[in-house]
């Protein structure tokens, strides 16, 4: 698993001042009549990155990819790779190139010659087309299957023929709309991890489009989360996780407890959020609200402690309430916890140990806890 790559982890162009962004998208937006698609939109993408750029339908991640393809014009702004302003440069002519899904084969001819196709289109010479397609068929593992057409494979193994001939030309930039979409849960999560490998051993940049923040989480060097046209936050799947910059960012990804409140008091590195008479909220944050101020707070179910006895002040980052529901997972149980305020809050605990003595059951009175640097402020 390349997350836990020593290479990997040392892997963050974007932290370091003097590497200079391989793609560029400065200031991009697309109009489709009087409706903006794409919005003022501004990013760097990193050689040998795996990007992935998330969010909701019709938020404009496909839009922003067939620009970067040349399938779609820009209506202001510039797209610049590898130091070269792309407007002007025609798709084929782009060191790009886009994935389609499986179904964009040509049926009627085999794998090989679905692999070799760009090549040929290129005039490539014969023995060096047939060099490349046998060395992108191992790479993707399906030598038996050369001589097959696409109707006589599964779907995770058309899936592989659509990423080999997307790569057979080397391109330096990969685009993928949605690669696995067509795959089981299973076959999904082992081409992953596949394409991972690929993109690693290549040294290629990816630019996946998907809708789907597990596999974003999964694969993704870092992520672009976007709304409306516009990108709302980007950074690696763990800052996403762990320090959302926004509600927006925070609800989309993973489960989520939010609490709103106002600034009671703050000082330098802790601000205070009355939510009620009987609950209020010291958090560790770098942001300054104003006094007053609605603010929320946003804290992860496994970030929550749940327990029967009162803790020691009451008053802060503690609340009592009512056990709702038990969802026992296997892994991790789940509660929800009813707050004397009314509010259902999602705990998650992790099941360590096989058997427990004193199990939680329903409707007890319980306390959810939690520590002051386990959620975070959201200004908006
Ligand atoms: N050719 C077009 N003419 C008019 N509107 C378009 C055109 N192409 C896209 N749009 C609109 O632009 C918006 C963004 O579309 P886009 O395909 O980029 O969304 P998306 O985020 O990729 O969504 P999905 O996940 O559903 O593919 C959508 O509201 C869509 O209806």
């Amino acid at each position: 698993m390349k997350s836990l790559g020593n290479i990997r982890r040392s892997f963050a162009p974007w932290a370091d001042p003097v590497s200079k962004p391989f793609i560029s998208f400065n200031n991009v937006t697309k109009r489709f009549g009087d409706f903006t698609a794409v919005d003022d939109l501004s990013l760097n993408i990193y050689h040998r990155e795996f990007f992935a750029l998330l969010g909701a339908s019709g938020c404009g991640k496909s839009t922003l990819l067939r620009m970067l393809a040349g399938f779609e014009q820009l209506t202001s702004g510039e797209i610049v790779l590898d130091g070269t302003d792309l407007a002007g440069t025609p798709p084929y002519k782009r060191p790009v190139n886009m994935m389609f899904q499986s179904y964009a084969l040509f049926p009627h001819m085999t794998v090989e010659k679905n692999i070799a196709f760009g090549l040929r289109q290129d005039g490539m010479a014969k023995e060096e087309i047939a060099e490349r397609v046998l060395q992108m068929l191992k790479m993707v593992k399906l030598e038996k299957f050369a001589a097959r057409k696409p109707n006589q494979l599964s779907g995770g193994q058309r899936q592989r023929v659509a990423l080999a001939r997307s790569l057979a030309k080397r391109p330096k930039v990969l685009l993928l709309d949605e690669p696995l979409g067509a795959l089981d849960k299973k076959l999904r999560e082992e081409t992953q991890f596949e394409l991972m490998d690929l993109q690693q051993n290549l040294g290629l940049t990816f630019v996946v489009v998907t809708h789907d923040q597990e596999e974003a989480m999964t694969m993704a060097d870092r992520i672009a989360v976007m709304s409306h046209g516009k990108v709302i936050q980007v950074a690696t799947p763990a800052e996403i996780y762990e320090a959302p910059n926004s509600r927006f960012v925070a609800d989309f990804i993973g489960d989520v407890n939010i609490f709103d409140g106002k600034v009671a008091s703050a000082n330098d590195s802790t601000v205070e959020i009355a939510v009620d008479e009987d609950f209020s909220i010291s958090v560790i944050t770098p942001e300054k609200p104003a006094m007053g101020s609605s603010v929320g707070f946003a804290i992860r179910p496994e970030k929550l402690r749940v327990s029967r006895k009162p803790p020691a002040n009451p008053k802060v980052n503690a609340a009592s309430g009512e056990l709702w529901d038990i969802a026992y997972l296997g892994d991790m149980t789940i509660f929800h916890v009813k707050l004397k305020n009314g509010k259902v809050v999602k705990a998650s605990l992790l099941n360590a140990q096989r058997a427990v003595d004193d199990p939680f059951v329903y409707d007890q009175e319980v306390w959810i806890t939690f520590a002051e640097d386990a959620g975070v402020l959201l200004k908006d």
